[in-house]
């Protein structure tokens, strides 16, 4: 396949998705202020190369909670990946492992998470939602143990799904034949009922969420599992403190790609902070507008072990379902390997704070 740009996997799925799944996957919340601003303050940020080190052998490779990765990469938690492609995520794992990237699986994944387990190769966490019925949420996370799933990522972003406007515009519902098969049909059967004027999504998960949950709740989550615990969505210090307090392994640092709340900060401008007050006592992975190998130079100079992927996954699988999405994470880990050698930072944790600066 001719070596493509991310943003010409975007114009491909932009001709390939109806007009209201495009809108569902690109859109934001409120006024969409933040569909820029990710973007804007990563740009902003200038990187500092060091010269005259030996990178005659530059190596992308990291470990992430004990997991080896080809590069601190990884691809977000996006719902209903069929909406995409009919493989859907059994595409996008199969892609992750190739690569060697790591792979979160959203709660409302569109195909079971043992069928995504059987066709991955490389690392897989499970995202879960806090619902009411946390009998269904104990159900998934005995499946994810057994599968072979290395972590549980908890949003915290999203007590409700926030008002989208091109998704209530549209009554965006999910289109049937897709539906979140990992939950109880009574749990988001958004694709059921759709109605002009307001997003399904937002409806269901404003019945099915729970917003009461608060830190004191993670205990109960704690004891069912052995898994490591990871927090998405977090955007200030003083919860990245708290978050390893309560003993947390990981934290991604979020503002779920522009979704939930309106004129939060971007998530990189939330980084250093972050990063300083966990203190090397937990993992932190960046996520949000992550779209060229310099990006994750960023994120890494500013104290991320990581950084994830979401849109631009999708952008993959709607091209050519799990050929695109290997060639989007592999268009990210030929630009920072480039990177690596140009910043004169043969190694992962060759990237500090010095390597940055905001302009
Ligand atoms: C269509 C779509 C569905 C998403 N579904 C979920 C989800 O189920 N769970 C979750 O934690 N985040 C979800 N997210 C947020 C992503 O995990 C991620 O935070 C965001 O997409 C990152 O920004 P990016 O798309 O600019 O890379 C979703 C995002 C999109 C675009
Ligand atoms: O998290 C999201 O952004 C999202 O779009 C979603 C999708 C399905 C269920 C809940 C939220």
């Amino acid at each position: 396949m001719a070596e493509l740009a991310l943003r010409d996997y975007e114009a491909s799925a932009r001709e390939q998705l109806s007009g209201p799944v495009w809108d569902f996957l690109e859109g934001g919340s409120g006024t969409e202020s933040m569909l820029t601003a990710g973007r804007d303050a990563l740009d902003r940020l200038r990187l500092r190369p060091r010269c005259l080190v030996d990178v005659s052998a530059c190596e992308p490779a990291t470990t992430l909670l004990g997991a080896r990765l080809a590069a601190p990469l990884g691809i977000a938690p996006v719902a209903y990946h069929q909406l995409a492609h009919p493989e859907g995520e059994v595409a996008t794992a199969r892609a992750a492992g190739a690569v060697g990237a790591l792979f979160t699986v959203s709660m409302f994944a569109s195909r079971t998470i043992e069928d995504i387990a059987a066709a991955a190769t490389g690392p897989l966490w499970l995202q879960l939602y806090w619902l009411k019925r946390r009998e269904s949420m104990i159900g998934l996370i005995r499946r994810a143990e057994d599968a072979g799933y290395r972590a549980l990522v908890l949003t915290v972003d999203a007590p409700l799904v926030a008002h989208r406007p091109r998704d209530a515009r549209n009554g965006f519902a999910v289109p049937a034949g897709i539906r979140a098969v990992n939950v109880d049909s009574s749990v988001m059967s958004a694709s059921y009922e759709a109605e002009a004027g307001e997003s399904a999504i937002a409806r269901h998960s404003k019945e099915q969420f729970d917003p009461s949950i608060t830190w004191a709740d993670l205990e109960w989550l704690r004891e069912r599992t052995s898994l490591p615990l990871v927090l998405k969505g977090v955007l200030s210090g003083e919860d990245a403190g708290r978050a390893v307090e309560c003993g947390i392994e990981g934290l991604v640092v979020s503002n779920h790609g522009g979704r939930q709340l309106d004129f939060a900060l971007p998530a990189v401008d939330a980084l250093q902070e972050i990063a300083e007050a966990a203190g090397g006592r937990c993992q932190i992975v960046l996520d949000g507008a992550v779209r060229h190998g310099a990006d994750i130079a960023k994120g890494l100079c500013l104290g991320a072990d990581a950084v994830l992927v979401g849109r631009p996954a999708l952008w993959g699988l709607a091209h050519s379902g799990s050929d695109g999405v290997e060639s989007v994470l592999r268009t990210l880990l030929g630009e920072f390997s480039e990177v690596m050698a140009l910043m004169g930072a043969p190694r992962v944790s060759d990237f500090h704070r010095s390597g940055i600066v905001r302009s």
